[in-house]
């Protein structure tokens, strides 16, 4: 494989040079890159932080070489080796980019929060009569120290999450994981559909399970975050701190395991993760978006380990859960909403959570900028666009990013480019903000199909987006308008 990414790579450098685009400086800079193949995806290997940031800045004319090269989308990383650093430009007082190209954090690394107040879903705040052995010795001292990359979202506790009877064995089961590691069920695989509240309870867990053992060691990954480590790691000859980082912790939630479906070698090297924690006693909770028996690209053994603890599904909420859940996010936000419309936009929103959020978004932000009360007649203005019969539309990135770039006057290379001109930043965003609402793609894969962006520029458009809806009138109508062209338009394909 390493020929045929050598062969591709020289094929895109030549393509690279025939075209008068990039400077002769930056070509000869992008010239020392040396490229090989990890699972897939071409590994770009540069020699110093300064070509590093060359090679980023030239990410859409590299994307473009490698596609006429190779005749399809080539995805790629770019990571440093010092090593090469001889053959590159070096500048003096330059700060030097991380050796590796590791994901950021899936979300904001605050500390967490204060005891939270007791509600019916609370579990218990002492910890159980037998703490695990395994955590009153030291730890070792190679080990990270505890908790210092664990990722947990501050919001994701188990306080603010509502549990009904489409959820009640997954809950239940994530806090007899949390109080009792590696000891109740290990793994703990819980499965479901799209915004159904998984990565919620991941979270939960490692908060929990600190707050009941504070030196415990948890670590969060998203599977596409291990993707990238575990390639990352490989191509810089660091394994070993890789490996230290996911076998030397008490308990490893691996979110959306799906992602690894047929990436053999780094399923090779989960299998390995997942063989060193569960021998040593450690705890592993996975999530997945089918149950083990339905996940294709997994070999046989690792999809039967998977079902060595428990497996436990959520399942889509029903009416009060829904209503339920509006209600507790509605006074987390501090807004008082009347009982009929909360059950408004429940019945209206019925299989994802995400979406369900995302109209309570939408309903407060409208009362937020025309300065109305949010009643019923305000909730049906504002939501009659959304239709709730999942069936009959299919809505795709490549539909929302075809209405985003028609409603704006752009195209849908301005989408994926590096312009930062107003409207074309403004409607990047839009885009990216609509696909996290209305599709069920994880935020790298939306960060990839607008031009292949890091998943935390996703996040940011996210945050952003919901931020200016109830601040400015301009944005609300946008996210209205184009969301109800993006409904009809997947209605009438689907019709
Ligand atoms: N039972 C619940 N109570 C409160 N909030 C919930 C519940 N279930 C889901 N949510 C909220 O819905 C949103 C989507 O949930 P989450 O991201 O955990 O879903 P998911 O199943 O992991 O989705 P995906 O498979 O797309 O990653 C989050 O903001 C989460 O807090």
């Amino acid at each position: 494989m390493a020929d045929e990414a050598t062969a591709q790579w020289r094929s895109a450098l030549e393509i690279l040079a025939s075209s008068a685009e990039l400077g002769q400086g930056k070509l000869s800079i992008i010239r020392t890159t040396r490229a090989v193949d990890v699972d897939g995806t071409l590994v770009l290997i540069v020699g110093s932080g300064f070509a590093r940031g060359i090679v980023d800045g030239s990410r859409e004319l590299i994307t473009q070489a490698l596609r006429r090269a190779a005749g399809y989308d080539v995805p790629f990383e770019v990571i440093v080796d010092t090593s090469l650093e001889s053959s590159a430009p070096v500048l003096a007082n330059r700060p030097e980019a991380p050796t590796t190209r590791l994901a950021g954090p899936a979300v904001d690394p605050l500390p967490e929060a204060p005891t939270p107040a007791v509600t019916s879903s609370t579990p218990p705040a002492a910890a159980p009569a037998t703490v695990p052995g395994y955590m009153s010795g030291p730890p070792s001292p190679t080990a990270e120290p505890p908790n210092a990359d664990s990722d947990l979202n501050p919001k994701y506790t188990f306080d603010t999450y509502v549990t009904g009877s489409s959820n009640r064995l997954p809950h239940a089961s994530a806090i007899a994981v949390a109080e009792a590691p590696a000891k109740a069920y290990n793994p703990l695989f819980i499965y479901g559909g799209s915004g159904l509240g998984k990565t919620h309870l991941l979270h939960a867990i490692g908060h929990y399970a600190r707050r009941l053992y504070p030196s415990i060691r948890v670590k969060y990954v998203s599977s596409e975050e291990f993707v990238s480590d575990f390639i990352a790691s490989v191509a810089d000859g660091r394994m070993d701190a890789f490996k230290r980082r996911y076998r030397e912790v008490d308990i490893l939630l691996v979110d959306d395991i799906q992602f690894l479906q047929g990436k053999e070698q780094t399923l090779e090297e989960f299998f390995h993760t997942f063989n060193a924690l569960h021998t040593a006693n450690k705890q592993v909770v996975l999530t997945s978006d089918q149950p083990p028996k339905a996940l294709g690209g997994f070999e046989e053994r690792l999809r039967s380990r998977f079902e060595w603890g428990l497996l436990a599904d959520v399942q889509p909420p029903d009416f009060e859960t829904r209503t339920a859940i509006l209600s507790r996010k509605a006074s987390a936000e501090g807004l008082d909403l009347p009982a009929d419309v909360l059950e408004y936009i429940a019945s209206r929103v019925t299989t994802n959570i995400r979406e369900l959020e995302g109209a309570l978004i939408r309903v407060t932000a409208f009362a937020s900028l025309t300065k109305q009360p949010v009643d019923r007649t305000l909730a049906e203005l504002v939501l009659k666009d959304i239709i709730t019969d999942p069936a009959s539309e299919e809505i795709t990135s490549a539909l929302i990013m075809a209405q985003t770039a028609d409603y704006f006057g752009i195209s849908i290379d301005d989408l994926c480019s590096a312009n930062r001109a107003r409207t074309i930043v403004h409607a990047r965003h839009i885009g990216m903000y609509l696909c996290r609402e209305l599709t069920d793609m994880s935020l790298p894969q939306i960060g990839r199909e607008f031009g292949g962006r890091d998943h935390t520029t996703v996040m940011s458009a996210d945050k952003k987006i919901r931020t200016q809806m109830a601040e400015r009138r301009e944005t609300y109508n946008h996210v209205a308008e184009l969301t109800a062209r993006i409904k009809q338009a997947a209605q009438s394909s689907a019709g």
